[in-house]
């Protein structure tokens, strides 16, 4: 019998539409037979919203409900995992909503703005035995698991020498949009710069070697928005001691990432590249140098199609596994990694002066 996973839908904006789009899709249509989702509720600030959501976006699914209150969903007994999908600033205190009302929580990424708040979140998750994890859809993607798998058991580009992660959009400049807006945690950092982040934890924080140790120097660039202060282009160069690695992850909002080259892994007898984009990617190339002067090196595409509209849905089959099975932390992204992911972001921002407002750094008294 599949696993029914009961979810409470938080916020109705662009991404929450996508989510709920992929949690309504059959799971059997990619292979999925042994979890399933339901979604139980939606909440807005307003009940109208929450409602034209169910209606625009629900599939003619009959008997989800709309609330009005983020506080009246986690109200909810039905209600079982609330997924979050508000502006980053408000992350922390939503989440920490939904935890105290008892429910599990799958938050939309940057899971907070600092490693403060984070550390908050997941202690109390842990010590109320509540599942808690920071949405990086990317890490479940059946392709991100094989780009591991090449680099750290099958080892077909020998040693890691050195990683390039990006991603980057160019977005509208308004001032008021949340990737502009300091009181929203808008920048690159927190909202393109976690995927490129996420690939270099993957090639190096994951390598076997490295043994989940934080990197041995950090240093970071950045370059401001003249409009509103926050972090337009930001560089992070990072050396990983023991697998022996240097790592650059860059982001932006005022260009484009390269259509050819998102991530490159160089090794000792190739490497490997994501060509995609970072956040939802499709193919993986790996390419392996000739062993003899002048010859052709040997290169693979690994290709790896969405069955489905976005690819959210494997996020939230694994999030499905791990309640029915009363895990509280997932095994492909835990939250040691959320909290080591904010902690190098905090160690970026005061390299560079770069602080977010007083009424969104808070934390609250535990
Ligand atoms: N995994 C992924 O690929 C993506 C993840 N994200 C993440 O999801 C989060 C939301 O992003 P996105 O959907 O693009 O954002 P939107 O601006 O489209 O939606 C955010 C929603 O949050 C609610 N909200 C609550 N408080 C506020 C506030 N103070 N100001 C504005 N809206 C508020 C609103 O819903 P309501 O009015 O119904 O309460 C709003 O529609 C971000 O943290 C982002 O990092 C975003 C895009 C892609
Ligand atoms: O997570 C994201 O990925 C896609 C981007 O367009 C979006 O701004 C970001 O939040």
């Amino acid at each position: 019998m599949a696993y029914v996973t009961r979810w409470g839908i938080v916020a109705t904006g662009w991404i929450s539409q996508h989510f709920f789009v992929d949690l309504l899709l059959d799971p059997t249509s990619r292979g999925v037979t042994d979890v399933v989702h339901k979604v139980v509720a939606v909440a807005s600030r307003s009940v109208q919203k929450a409602e034209k959501f169910i209606t625009e976006f629900g599939n003619g699914v009959q008997g989800i409900k709309a609330y009005g209150s983020y506080a009246d969903l986690f109200a909810d007994p039905e209600v079982e995992v609330v997924y979050v999908a508000t502006p980053h600033s408000t992350h922390y205190a939503v989440t920490l909503q939904a935890l105290k009302a008892g429910k599990h929580v799958l938050c939309e990424k940057p899971l907070t703005i600092n490693s403060a708040q984070a550390h908050h979140l997941a202690s109390y998750a842990k010590s109320h035995n509540l599942f808690l994890m920071e949405g990086v859809w990317t890490r479940f993607f059946p392709l991100s698991l094989e780009f591991q798998k090449k680099l750290h058991v099958e080892k077909v580009i020998g040693d890691i020498h050195r990683v390039t992660a990006d991603l980057s959009y160019k977005f509208i400049s308004d001032p008021k949009s949340r990737i502009y807006d300091p009181l929203l945690g808008g920048g690159a950092l927190l909202d393109v710069g976690v995927y490129a982040f996420t690939w270099i934890q993957m090639a190096c924080f994951l390598h076997p070697s490295n043994k989940r140790a934080r990197p041995c120097d950090i240093r970071a660039s950045i370059l401001k928005a003249p409009s509103t202060g926050v972090d337009e282009s930001t560089v992070i160069t990072m050396v990983w001691d023991k697998p022996h690695i240097i790592s650059t992850g860059t982001c932006s909002i005022v260009v484009n990432s390269s259509d050819d080259c998102l991530v490159r892994v160089q090794g000792d007898l190739g490497e490997v590249i994501v060509p995609t984009s970072t956040a939802q990617p499709l193919k993986f190339i790996v390419k392996i140098f000739p062993t003899v002067e002048g010859g052709e090196p040997v290169i693979t595409v690994h290709d790896f199609p969405i069955p489905g509209p976005h690819g959210l849905f494997w996020e939230a089959d694994a999030v499905a596994r791990d309640i029915r099975d009363g895990k509280i932390v997932d095994d492909i992204y835990p939250i040691e990694e959320t909290l080591f992911e904010m902690e190098v972001f905090d160690e970026v921002r005061r390299q560079n002066g770069v602080k977010y407002p007083s009424e969104i750094e808070f934390v609250f008294e535990h």
